[in-house]
């Protein structure tokens, strides 16, 4: 059994509050928009997909015991809400995209005569809730894609030593994960030998969740800390690194939690192949390159502490970017549901 970091039923809403793992399993109600917003921008909740599902969850709770009779206002309404969820954080392109397809979706029910305010709001709810189950039937094509395409690049049947940063498992998205979906995956044929994770500093998702996840799967693992990465590649053969993404511009350049950029050129300079795991609500074919991609800062109070005990000195100044961009060029391939694809591919996939 995977960890389940949202619980959905038809008018209710918990998730599992990540800031308290690993020592505190305590999952928190989300009432509508508003919570939903908060426990994105804190994050409680976080992760691409994960955020997408969240937030857009958090509107069809709202709306579910809403007995609006307006088509027109619920329409309105649900735009409004959307456009402010998308705001909670800025560089994962999940959630933007999601918006703008139920507000499209709203948009056709509400022009379309013959559908009732109740149905309009039964679709659009049901429409929401399909994203739990796409999710994890996309995580699991993931998983075998990136399985797939590691495995072709080693000889025989030798065991795999794979890296990955950040968090990208069941926490991050509905189930299974995209880069620890392809672990996952690894895993399940036997043929991983063992997996390290970095500590991903400063909100340590990688010591706190990933390293959380993988001894909850029983997967053979090793924590490091961000710093040690090269040292690894220099002394043990690492087979592939395998990361997820928050926004893959459209020509390959990918956005993922600060410290990935450094790992990709890391990786190159040890002949170690760089794969960025996602699905294809990832890309954002809007964006021509990498550094169009907008970068959350986050407080410094994220970096000068760990819980309510202070690390750095009082009165230094701070710089926390939340995300970094990575070069195509460093990238051997994009795992998605639909295969793996060469960066410069990538604008076939999105139109198939
Ligand atoms: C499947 S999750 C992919 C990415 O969202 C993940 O790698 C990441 O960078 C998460 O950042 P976070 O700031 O924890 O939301």
């Amino acid at each position: 059994m995977s960890l389940e970091s949202i619980k959905y039923t038809r008018g209710s809403l918990e998730i599992l509050d990540q800031l308290l793992l690993p020592l505190q399993t305590r999952y928190i109600k989300v009432r509508g928009v508003e919570d939903g917003w908060k426990v994105i921008n804190k994050m409680q909740v976080r992760g691409a997909p994960a955020i997408a599902i969240v937030g857009c969850l958090s509107l069809a709770v709202e709306l579910s015991p809403d007995n609006e009779s307006s088509k027109k206002n619920m329409r309105q309404e649900i735009e409004g809400k959307l456009n402010y969820l998308v705001s909670a954080r800025p560089t994962a392109v999940n959630i933007k995209l999601a918006a703008d397809e139920l507000i499209n979706l709203a948009n056709t029910l509400c022009a379309e005569d013959s559908i009732s305010a109740e149905i309009f709001k039964e679709r659009f709810i049901g429409s929401i809730e399909d994203m739990l189950t796409k999710d994890i039937h996309d995580n699991k094509a993931i998983g075998s894609f990136g399985c797939e395409a590691i495995l072709k690049n080693i000889d025989g049947d030798s065991p795999v030593r794979v890296l990955t940063h950040c968090n990208t498992g069941s926490l991050a998205t509905a189930g299974y994960g995209t880069a620890l979906g392809v672990i996952r995956s690894l895993h399940a044929t036997k043929r991983l030998e063992h997996v390290f994770c970095t500590e991903t500093r400063p909100y340590n998702q990688g010591a706190r969740l990933t390293a959380y996840e993988l001894v909850h799967e029983k997967i053979p693992s090793t924590l490091i800390v961000d710093s040690m990465v090269s040292a690894l590649m220099h002394t043990r053969k690492i087979h592939a690194v395998i990361v997820g993404a928050d926004r893959v511009a459209a020509n390959g350049d990918t956005a993922n939690k600060i410290g990935t950029y450094q790992i990709a050129i890391v990786a190159k300079y040890h002949d170690v192949p760089f794969y960025v795991a996602a699905p294809l609500t990832s890309i954002d074919m809007s964006l021509p390159y990498g550094e169009k991609i907008k970068i959350e800062e986050r407080p410094d109070r994220e970096m000068t502490h760990i819980g309510e005990h202070r690390i750095a000195a009082p009165g230094i100044n701070c710089w926390n970017p939340s995300f970094d961009v990575t070069p195509a060029s460093l990238i051997a391939g994009i795992i998605t549901e639909k295969g793996v694809f060469a960066p410069d591919n990538l604008k076939s996939v999105k139109t198939t």
